[in-house]
C-alpha cells in the first residue's frame, strides 16, 4: 500500500482552498504504487488525484514534472493535467513535503498483458515521444548508462547474496554495456517507467499513462527497449516475440524506428533490464523486513538480463 501522509479535514479544506476547490465529495487513500502517497478526490469541479511527495523525488525536479504533464496535456496526449493553485503554482505543501493535485484518468492497467495489449502500449508510448517534441525543459537521465557502474559498486555484496558468483556476472555484463552502448540514437523526453501499472486500456485500446516521476531526456528507442523487458516476458521467464513484434509494428504505426534504431534495440533491452536490476538490488538491502511495502524482486530483472547475456531476445 502506499498511503504514507495522514491528511486531516483541517489539512485537506486547507489544501483544497489552496486549490481554488470547494469541499470534497469524497477522499480516500489509493493503495496502489510504491513511491508516493495517492489519494482520489472528488469535488464539485470534478474527480482528482492528490499526491504527496514522500521520496526519491526531488522537490526541485517536480516544476519538470508537472511542467512536462501540462505540455503533454496541452499536445492532447492523455496523461493527467496538473491543477493550477490560487497563486498560480502548482505546489502545496503538508508536514513540509510537496502536494500535487492532477485531474483523474479514466482507464484501468492490465496486470497479464496480452499481445493486443503490447501492441496498443506500442502505440501509446510513440503518441507520447511525438508529443514530447518541443517541451522546453530539459533532465538529463541519471539512471543511464553511465550511472549504472557506480549504482552497482556499493551493492555488489548485496548481488552475492541473492546468488553467488552474480557480482562477476553483473560486472561483465556492465563492462559489455559499456563497450557497446550506441551514442547517437535520436533522443528527446521518455517515460524511462512506461511498465503495464503505468498505462491505462479502455476497451482494449491505450487510453492514457500516469506515473511520469522518471521522466527525462533519452534515445527514445530506450524507452521502447524498456518496455519490450516490462510488457514481452512470460511468467516462465521466456520472451514472448510475437509480443514484442506487436510492440514495435504499434509503436512503428506512429513513429517508425531507423534503422539503427532498430538494430539497437537488442543491447538497448540489455541495458534497460540492468537499470531496473540495479534500482531493484539498491531498494532490496535499504528495505527493512516488515516494512509497509515489499520491493520489487530484483531476481526477475537477473533472470531477464540472463536472456540478453544468451542474445536470445530476437526483433525481426
Ligand atoms: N491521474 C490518475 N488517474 C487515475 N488514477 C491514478 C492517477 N494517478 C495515479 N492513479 C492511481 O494511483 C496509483 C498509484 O499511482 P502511481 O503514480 O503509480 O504511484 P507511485 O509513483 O507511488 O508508484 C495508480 O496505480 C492508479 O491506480
Ligand atoms: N517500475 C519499477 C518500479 C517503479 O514503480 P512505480 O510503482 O513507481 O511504477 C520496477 O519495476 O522496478
Amino acid at each position: 500500500m502506499a498511503v504514507y501522509t495522514d491528511i486531516s479535514d483541517e489539512d485537506l479544506a486547507r489544501l483544497l482552498a489552496g486549490f481554488g476547490l470547494s469541499e470534497p465529495l469524497a477522499f480516500k487513500g489509493i493503495a496502489e504504487g510504491i513511491q508516493n502517497s495517492n489519494f482520489l478526490l472528488e469535488t464539485a469541479e470534478g474527480r482528482f488525484i492528490l499526491t504527496v511527495y514522500e521520496r526519491d523525488v526531488r522537490a526541485e525536479e517536480l516544476p519538470y514534472f508537472l511542467g512536462l504533464l501540462t505540455w503533454l496535456a496541452d499536445q492532447g496526449f492523455p496523461s493527467a493535467r496538473p491543477v493550477a493553485g490560487k497563486d498560480g503554482g502548482y505546489l502545496q505543501s503538508i508536514d513540509g513535503k510537496p502536494v500535487a493535485l492532477v485531474e483523474f484518468l479514466p482507464g484501468l492497467s492490465v496486470r497479464r498483458p496480452t499481445v493486443a495489449h503490447c501492441r496498443e502500449a506500442g502505440v501509446g508510448l510513440a503518441w507520447l515521444h511525438q508529443a514530447g517534441l518541443g517541451y522546453g525543459e530539459r533532465r538529463a537521465n541519471d539512471l543511464g548508462q553511465a550511472s549504472w557502474a557506480g549504482l552497482f559498486a556499493g551493492h555488489a555484496a548485496d548481488a552475492e547474496a541473492l546468488k553467488p558468483g552474480l557480482a562477476a556476472t553483473i560486472e561483465a555484463d556492465l563492462a559489455h554495456l559499456a563497450a557497446h552502448w550506441p551514442g547517437d540514437l535520436p533522443g528527446g523526453v521518455i517515460h524511462a517507467d512506461f511498465f503495464p501499472d503505468n498505462v491505462f486500456f479502455r476497451e482494449g485500446r491505450f487510453a492514457a499513462a500516469i506515473d511520469f516521476y522518471f521522466a527525462c531526456d533519452d534515445a527514445l528507442a530506450y524507452d521502447l527497449a524498456i518496455c519490450l523487458n516490462a510488457w514481452c516476458f512470460e511468467s516462465d521467464g521466456s520472451f514472448n516475440v510475437t509480443a514484442a513484434a506487436a510492440m514495435i509494428a504499434g509503436y512503428e504505426s506512429r513513429r517508425p524506428l531507423s534503422p539503427a534504431e532498430r538494430a539497437a534495440l537488442p543491447i538497448l533491452a540489455h541495458g534497460a533490464a540492468m537499470r531496473f536490476f540495479l534500482t531493484r538490488l539498491a531498494d532490496w538491502g535499504a528495505t527493512p523486513a516488515g516494512a509497509l511495502v515489499r520491493p520489487k524482486d530484483p531476481m526477475e530483472y537477473e533472470r531477464k538480463l540472463a536472456v540478453h547475456r544468451a542474445g536470445l531476445v530476437v526483433v525481426a
